[in-house]
């Protein structure tokens, strides 16, 4: 049977990251793909120019339009822009708490453009960070919803138990923004004491728009076909790895990764990611 998953994301017209990116990337992992809007983005390469949140009857009416009809197995959220709609989806998705929830706390594009409300942070925190089954901040978001600034590894393992004892089932927090390493490692650790680094080589490119919602995409994907989450992590990492190395160079900005590159080398460059300090 198919697998089916639901992301619940903004809209990014540049077509790197948001919905759009989910959607790419639930297709190239054999996945079909649903979606939930919760506003759209005025967006290229070179920022986000205009934005605009979605009614939250409208939010609401999408989610129990997919979930009333469709098989989903895994659940993603990305942009929820408000606390209106924050508390909209958590209240839609009370009732499948059986399905794999991700939550990207999506907060800042990387030109800097807010994607959520400053009052939305104790939202999110309060709503979405305990029905977690993951959580995927990055640094600076993982900053804000701990309060913990993060320099170093010890600071990453530090905030990652933080994040577990706020409620969520496990943490993926990425490494993407530390800039005094000369890898890209990101901390997986979850409350059935699994812990591990995934470790790739940091590739030296600007086009690495939209590599937060690939990576957590790729791992609802797997999520949604099954596998555990020790093993969607991985999937992902590898994923966005390939992604990244074979950047498509569009646009004048930060342009965004090749959501087809795992599949067209169709199979995991093994050795290409490392897991260390595994546990
Ligand atoms: N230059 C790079 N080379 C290799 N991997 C990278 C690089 N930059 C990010 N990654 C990886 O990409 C994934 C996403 O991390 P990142 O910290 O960039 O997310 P993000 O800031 O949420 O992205 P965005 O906000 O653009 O969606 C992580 O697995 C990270 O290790
Ligand atoms: C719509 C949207 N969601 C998420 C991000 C974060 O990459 C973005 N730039 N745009």
């Amino acid at each position: 049977m198919t697998s089916v998953a639901l992301t619940i994301a903004g809209s990014d017209s540049g077509g790197g990251a948001g919905i759009q990116a989910d959607l790419k990337t639930f297709q190239e992992l054999g996945v079909f793909g649903t979606s939930v809007l919760t506003a759209i983005t005025a967006q290229n390469t070179l920022g986000v120019h205009a934005v605009q949140s979605v009614d939250v009857a409208m939010v609401t009416a999408q989610i129990q339009a997919v979930l009333n009809d469709f098989p989903v197995k895994a659940i993603k959220t990305g942009m929820l822009f408000s606390s209106e709609i924050i508390e909209a989806v958590a209240n839609e998705l009370k009732a499948y708490s059986a399905i794999p929830l991700v939550i990207d706390p999506v907060m800042i594009a990387k030109g800097g453009a807010s994607l959520l409300q400053n009052e939305a942070v104790i939202a999110l925190r309060s709503h979405l960070l305990p029905v977690a089954t993951l959580i995927t901040p990055n640094i600076p978001e993982a900053e804000v919803l701990t309060g913990q600034r993060i320099l170093t590894e010890r600071d990453m393992k530090l905030t990652a138990n933080r994040l577990l004892s706020m409620g969520a089932s496990a943490v993926l927090l990425k490494g993407g923004h530390r800039e005094d390493v000369p890898y890209a490692e990101d901390l997986f650790m979850s409350t059935s004491g699994e812990h591990f680094l995934m470790r790739s080589k940091r590739i030296a490119t600007q086009h690495t728009h939209g590599t937060g919602c690939t990576f957590a995409a790729a791992a609802t994907a797997e999520l949604a076909k099954g596998r555990s989450l020790e093993e969607s992590v991985v999937t992902a990492k590898n994923f966005i790895q390939l992604a990244i190395e074979d950047g498509i160079e569009l646009g004048n900005g930060q342009g965004p990764t090749n959501h087809a590159a795992f599949r067209k080398r169709n199979q995991l460059k093994t050795g290409e990611v490392k897991l260390i300090e595994r546990r």
